[in-house]
């Protein structure tokens, strides 16, 4: 660990002022491309400084929701405009704590922006029906209420877009938040949340709240004055919150693992699979939720797609996601790195057989962070662990089949249902898979990777709790339906 290097030391914002945990301890984030190098260091929190957390949110709520949705929307814009001002810092922090390159945590910046502007814009749009009584004296319309205090855990891999694109939501449609975010990544919601403090919120309706997940997040699940939970996270984890928020009839929304497949059809663009395989499994160094990990590929285009998989996945630059023409970066921490190389060793014990990488990168300045080579496996049963866990890493596993059938099969023989692709110029085909794919976000010869912050996005089976994020649809969890009925 780095001695004598001096970092900043960032607080909890709660009740509209920055203050330090009543632990006096601190948690230091260290930088996976450079461990040499922290990136600063976050407040250790405590259940009192939850405590207090939701309190200041408890008690901003009455003001907070009796403003109109246009009103809360013009806080968002004004968020937003302070985030456009601070784009480069927030991305460059992004990619110090997490790996993921500049340009990629530069559009994520942008798309948390345009996720603020978006949700802005909500405020504006109606928030009921008139529905017309069989009692023709009464008048019968229905209403959305804020469910009251949210309380938002986030994951560490998109660490602007997925704060936002819960915060955001949750504050227009009238809710107070407290935000727990993942330590690996906290500085970048530290400054997500400065962004919100410079539009002027009234004191109490944001507050974050750093530390460990098993003290803050458990104590946000379990909290009484906490009336719902939106998670993004691992599926232990999740599970966990949903039972903890059941128990108390608390509202809970869980956005959980994948095993993304990709079907590569006999009659696929073999360029155009390729490059996208490479970019939906390989990009952000494997670390999305709809990251590719099965490549299911047709028997008579199989060799000629693994041959160039293999040629273009060596031409990969690694390195310094903060250096100019890297295109992968460091896994987002030793934690991680150790899971990955754990799914590389189980592949090639269960007779799963390495065709390129499966090597940790140690030497030179690789040794100062936690690197690993692009992984391919082929001769892939899906029975095998490395094709039914989530390994979140760049590791793909190469399926070869026999028909159309037993492709979807396969992609769909699996707990998780979150995104999928196929490649095929048949529109017959591509629509039987549309159809037949159980998964929350289908793409057609485009990488399982990709959500568009306007489309509702969730999984099917263990992948969710069965709600949906962004667009409209994030209406439905952030707010709770009244039927009116009035009698003259
Ligand atoms: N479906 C989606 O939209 C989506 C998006 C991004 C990531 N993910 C999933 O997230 C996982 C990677 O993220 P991660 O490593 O941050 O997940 P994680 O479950 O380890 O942590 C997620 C959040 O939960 C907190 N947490 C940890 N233990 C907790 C507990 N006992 N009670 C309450 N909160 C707790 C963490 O501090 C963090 O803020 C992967 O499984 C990935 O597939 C899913
Ligand atoms: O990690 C999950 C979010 C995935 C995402 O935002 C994308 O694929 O663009």
């Amino acid at each position: 660990m780095a001695t004598n290097v001096t970092t900043t030391v960032y607080r909890n914002f709660i009740n509209g002022e920055w203050q330090e945990s009543e632990s006096a301890e601190q948690i230091t984030v260290i930088n996976p491309a450079d461990t040499s190098l922290p990136v600063g260091q976050i407040q250790s929190s405590t259940t009192a400084d939850l405590e207090a957390a939701v309190e200041a949110a408890d008690a901003a709520r009455k003001e907070w929701r009796s403003l109109s949705g246009a009103a809360r929307g013009e806080f968002l814009y004004r968020a937003a405009a302070v985030m456009e001002e601070r784009t480069e810092e927030i991305a460059a922090t992004a990619t110090k704590e997490m790996g993921k390159t500049l340009p990629e945590a530069r559009g994520e910046t942008q798309r948390g922006i345009a996720i603020l502007k978006y949700y802005a814009a909500e405020g504006m749009r109606k928030t009921g029906d008139v529905i017309p009584s069989t009692d023709p004296g009464a008048f019968m319309y229905t209403s959305r209420v804020p469910l009251g205090v949210v309380g938002v855990i986030a994951p560490w891999n998109f660490p602007v877009a997925i704060p936002i694109w819960k915060i955001a939501p949750a504050l227009v449609y009238g809710n107070t938040i407290v935000c727990k975010p993942a330590s690996e990544t906290a500085i970048t919601a530290i400054k997500i949340i400065e962004c919100f403090e410079a539009a002027g919120f009234p004191k109490g309706v944001i507050n974050l709240v750093t530390g460990a997940g098993s003290v803050i997040g458990k104590g946000l699940a379990e909290h009484p004055k906490v009336n719902g939970i939106t998670f993004t996270g691992s599926n232990n984890v999740g599970k966990g919150i949903g039972l903890a928020a059941l128990e108390r009839g608390a509202k809970y929304q869980l956005e959980m693992g994948g095993k993304n497949p990709v079907i590569i059809a006999a009659d696929a663009d073999i360029e155009q699979a390729v490059d996208a395989t490479i970019s939906g499994a390989f990009r952000s160094t494997g670390q999305k939720c709809t990251a590719t990990s099965r490549v299911i590929v047709e028997a008579p285009i199989y060799d000629a797609f693994r041959d160039r998989l293999i040629e273009k996945t060596k031409e990969i630059t690694i390195g310094n996601s903060l250096e100019k023409d890297v295109w992968l970066g460091p896994i987002a921490s030793k934690a991680q790195l150790e899971n990955c190389l754990h799914y590389i060793q189980k592949g090639m014990e269960e007779g799963a057989k390495l065709i390129l990488g499966g090597e940790q990168l140690t030497d030179g300045d690789y040794a100062k962070g936690f690197y690993v080579q692009p992984t391919i496996f082929e001769d892939v049963t899906n029975d095998m662990v490395i094709a039914q866990e989530e390994i979140f890493g760049p590791v793909i596993a190469l399926i070869k089949v026999d028909s159309e059938e037993q492709a979807i099969d396969v992609a769909n023989d699996v707990k998780f249902g979150l995104s999928a692709s196929i490649f095929t110029k048949n529109i017959g085909r591509f629509l039987q898979f549309v159809e037949d794919m159980e998964a929350g976000l289908v793409r057609v010869n485009a990488e399982s990777a990709g959500v568009e912050l306007q489309a509702p996005f969730g999984g099917m089976k263990q992948s969710s709790s069965h709600s949906r994020e962004q667009g409209e649809a994030a209406k439905e969890f952030f707010t709770s339906i009244k039927t009116v009925f009035v009698k003259g």
